[in-house]
C-alpha cells in the first residue's frame, strides 16, 4: 500500500514512534481471490480490481496488478464496513461522546462498538445473515434496515476504494455473504450505478454454492464470485517461507549452521 493510503491525518509521532497506520486484515483472502479471479478472466495479476470479502468479518481492498493499494480495516479489524458485531467506520468523536454523556470508560465503548454493533446492533436480532434475510422477509423493519446500511455502506467503500485503480476491470466478492448471498450482491450493486456494472440477475441467481463463476451481463467491469482458499493460501505462503529458510541455510557454510 502506497503511505498515502496507509497513514492517518495524526500527529507524525505516532506513526513514526509508535507504528499508527493502516494495516488491513483479511489479506490471504484479498490476494488468493484476486489472483484466482484475475486468472479465470485471462488477465492474472494485471489490471484494477475491487474485492469484498463478506464473513463475520468484512473487507473490501482494491489490487492493482496484483498489488493490494488500499484496503477498508486499519489499525485494527473495527475500520471500515459494517461487519456481523462490529459498527466499522464511526465519528471517532463517539467516544468522547459516550463518555461525557453516559459515564462509559474506554472498555466498554471498545467492547460496544467491537462486539454489540455492525448487524447485530442494527437489527438488535442477530449477526446473521441468514437471519437477518428470513427476518426481513418476514416483515422485520430492523432487519430490513441492517441488510441496507450494510450494503450501503458497502458499495460505499468500493467506491472509496475505487480511487486507488486507474481503471477498474471488474470486482469479486468472497466469504460467506458474498459466495452465498445474490441478495446482498444485487443490493451492492444497485448502489453503484456510475461505476457501469451491469449485473446479469439469470447468471446471479443461479450460481450454485460454493463455485465460482462470472455473474455480469457482459459489459461494463466484470463481476465475478470465487470461494476463498484462505487455508489453502496461508499453506502456500507458508511453503514459500520455508523453501526460502532451506535455501538460506544451505547456502551458509557448515561451520556457521553448527554455531548458529
Ligand atoms: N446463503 C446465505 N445467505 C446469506 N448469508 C449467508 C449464507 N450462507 C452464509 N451466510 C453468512 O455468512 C456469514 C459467515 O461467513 P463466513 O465467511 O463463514 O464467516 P467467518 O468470517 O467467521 O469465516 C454469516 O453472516 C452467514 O449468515
Ligand atoms: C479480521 C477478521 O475479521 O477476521 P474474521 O473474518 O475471521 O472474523
Ligand atoms: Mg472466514
Amino acid at each position: 500500500m502506497p503511505a498515502h493510503a496507509y497513514r492517518y491525518a495524526l500527529p507524525k509521532f505516532l506513526y513514526t514512534q509508535h507504528n499508527v497506520r493502516r494495516y488491513g486484515f483479511h489479506g490471504t483472502s484479498h490476494a488468493y481471490v484476486s489472483e484466482r479471479g484475475s486468472e479465470l478472466a485471462g488477465s492474472y495479476k494485471h489490471g484494477g480490481w475491487l474485492t469484498a470479502h463478506l464473513g463475520n468479518g468484512s473487507s473490501t481492498c482494491a489490487i492493482w496488478n496484483g498489488q493490494s493499494v488500499d484496503t477498508s480495516m486499519g489499525l485494527t479489524p473495527l475500520e471500515g464496513v459494517v461487519m456481523g458485531t462490529r459498527s466499522g467506520d464511526v465519528d471517532p468523536s463517539i467516544h468522547s461522546f459516550l463518555a461525557s454523556n453516559l459515564g462509559w470508560d474506554i472498555y466498554k465503548i471498545d467492547k460496544m462498538l467491537n462486539s454489540e454493533s455492525g448487524l447485530l446492533g442494527l437489527s438488535d436480532l442477530s449477526n446473521d445473515m441468514r437471519t437477518l434475510i428470513e427476518a426481513s422477509e418476514q416483515g422485520n423493519e430492523d432487519a430490513t434496515l441492517a441488510i441496507e446500511v450494510f450494503c450501503y455502506r458497502l458499495a460505499k467503500s468500493l467506491a472509496a476504494l475505487s480511487c486507488g485503480l486507474p481503471r477498474i476491470d471488474g470486482l469479486f466478492f468472497t466469504g460467506g455473504i458474498g459466495e452465498n448471498s445474490a441478495y446482498i450482491r444485487e443490493k451492492t450493486i444497485a448502489y453503484l450505478p456510475h461505476f457501469g456494472f451491469n449485473l446479469s440477475k439469470e447468471q446471479n441467481d443461479g450460481l450454485k454454492r460454493g463455485t465460482e463463476g462470472r455473474i455480469d451481463a457482459g459489459t461494463g467491469p466484470q463481476i465475478w464470485v470465487i470461494p476463498t482458499d484462505e487455508e489453502g493460501r496461508i499453506a502456500k505462503e507458508t511453503v514459500h517461507v520455508v523453501e526460502h529458510e532451506v535455501q538460506q541455510a544451505a547456502k551458509k557454510p557448515e561451520s556457521d549452521i553448527a554455531t548458529a
